[in-house]
């Protein structure tokens, strides 16, 4: 099957730092290139994270790469090209990933809220057959996080966890955590013997969860506000930041 490839599309941009307003809906933005290791993808749902607006607002300014942005890590849609390096990825594929191998230093101009992206094929894995592209968009940064985490710590079968929510006070942790356990900070300065670490993303995390996907044994969470259509990403924003959020705030369809 072969796609026919606009040269510009329809994109969400912010061409400086701030708040919701300075988010624009662009018609005429121009599609990403493709490079020899990457899949362009025509974009079927994203989900929005908390670093997205934290980006937004110039929290990462120093290590960023520079606006105008495309905001947006979680991706699920249908590759559309493949550059000449790429094996495992054809035309017609549905694939899922978090498009940014490293979340805060020079992380992609051209995100996941737009009708394309492009992505290297190491970030990405097949879709899980049982789950739609708006479940499937909203994994990848938050199971990968929750994967890598459980990895760093050691955590094992028999072993008991502690899942704090985003107002969890790690501090208090440290201090009644058991001898051999330890404490795992997804953001931020840790208190030790507690560590802080930030995700590395890999489709590889996701291959090997795709199972426990497929099986329903983990299941995607979405807000039950329910899914934010592609112009009204400046209202799920708006919305993520109250942080009042109680699944993923996932934008859809696009
Ligand atoms: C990768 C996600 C994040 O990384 C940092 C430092 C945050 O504050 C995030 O939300």
């Amino acid at each position: 099957m072969s796609y026919s490839i606009p040269s510009k599309m329809k994109a969400w941009v912010y061409n400086e730092y701030g708040g919701v307003e300075v988010l624009k809906l662009e018609a005429d933005y121009a599609v990403p290139e493709v490079k020899d290791d990457q899949v362009l993808i025509k974009v079927v749902a994203a989900a929005l994270n908390p670093v997205d607006y934290k980006r937004r607002l110039g929290k990462f300014k120093a290590i960023d790469s520079k606006p105008p942005t495309v905001p947006g890590y979680d991706v699920a849609g249908v590759v559309v090209k493949v550059g000449i390096e790429v094996k495992g990825l054809k035309e017609g594929d549905e694939v899922y990933g978090d498009i940014n191998e490293n979340a805060l230093e020079q992380p992609k101009r051209y995100g996941s809220l737009a009708e394309y992206t492009s992505v290297e094929e190491k970030l990405l894995a097949l879709k899980p057959k049982n789950l739609d592209f708006a479940q499937a968009a909203s994994l990848p940064l938050a199971i990968e996080t929750a994967y890598e985490g459980l990895e760093r710590a050691g955590f094992s079968a028999g072993k008991s966890i502690l899942v704090l929510g985003g107002a969890g006070q790690g501090d208090r942790a440290v201090k009644v955590v058991k001898e051999d356990g330890c404490v795992v900070y997804i953001a931020g300065a840790a208190t030790p013997p507690g560590f802080s670490f930030l995700l590395t993303s890999n489709g590889e995390m996701l291959k090997k969860l795709n199972p426990f996907l497929e099986s329903g044994k983990v299941k995607p969470v979405l807000d039950p506000k329910g899914l934010f259509p592609f112009d009204k990403v400046n209202e799920a924003f708006a919305y993520l930041e109250t942080n009042r959020a109680t699944g993923k705030v996932v934008i859809y369809p696009i």
